[in-house]
């Protein structure tokens, strides 16, 4: 942690990619520091998901109630489901220095680009569809017709994969998690973050 705002680091890239297996293989290794926002969500708990820890699972009249009173960064609906990112975590962490970690599908992703555009923006993608539907189906927590939105899903935000500031294949899990560390370390270097503080030191208002 550092006395500057944190960065904001989202990641996106289609279900089943391995957005989950990724940000925890990197929160595994305490050189990196950063605070993963649990989503707030409507879809069913899947087994071994614990409240609070992989989402906040909460009806749809709780979900909305958050909106209507202005709780959400973003939200989006995703294949029948909301799901969003609460906004009083991520804002107290950044402006404590902490980076903060968003792990979003790609029209949350957009909503943020626009209120945030510091943050760091990466697209986690898989080698190939076949890869990926290989991924999903293995990980056996969808039904068919689930796993069919799901693919269709995902051709439609690969699409959208120009509107991220970095693309990350996910091959192997150890290599897509060093590729990230890699974009995290040079985007703390980025001018425009680093700037400032030096403005101070040389007493540039
Ligand atoms: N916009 C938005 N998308 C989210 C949020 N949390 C999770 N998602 C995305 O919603 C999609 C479905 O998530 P989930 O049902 O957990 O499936 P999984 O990502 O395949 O494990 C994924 O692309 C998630 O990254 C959020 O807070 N906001
Ligand atoms: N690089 C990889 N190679 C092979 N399988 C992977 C890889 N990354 C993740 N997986 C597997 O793919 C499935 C989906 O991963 P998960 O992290 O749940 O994806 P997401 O969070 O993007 O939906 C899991 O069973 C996971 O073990």
């Amino acid at each position: 942690m550092s006395s500057e705002k944190g960065m904001l680091i989202v990641l996106s890239g289609p279900s089943g990619v391995g957005k989950g297996t990724v940000r925890k293989a990197m929160l595994k290794d305490a050189t990196n520091k950063f605070k993963y926002s649990v989503s707030m969500t409507t879809r069913p708990m899947r087994p071994g998901e614990q409240d609070g820890v992989d989402y906040f699972f909460r009806t749809k009249a709780q979900f909305e109630e958050q909106i209507r009173q202005g709780g959400m960064l973003e939200y989006a609906q995703y294949v029948d489901h909301y799901y969003g990112t609460p906004l009083k975590y991520v804002q107290d962490n950044l402006n404590n220095g902490w980076d903060v970690f968003l792990e979003i599908e790609v029209n949350g992703a957009l909503q943020v680009r626009k209120k945030m555009p510091d943050g760091v923006f990466i697209f986690l993608t898989p080698p190939d569809l076949a890869s990926l539907r290989h991924r999903i189906t293995g990980r056996g927590s969808e039904d068919q017709s689930t796993i069919e939105k799901r693919m269709e899903q995902a051709r439609q935000e690969i699409k959208m994969m120009s509107n991220y500031d970095y693309a990350v294949v996910n091959d192997q899990v150890p290599q897509a998690v060093k590729r990230i560390e890699k974009i995290v370390q040079s985007e703390h270097l980025r001018v425009s973050r680093v700037i400032d503080s030096y403005r101070k030191m040389i007493g540039d208002k």
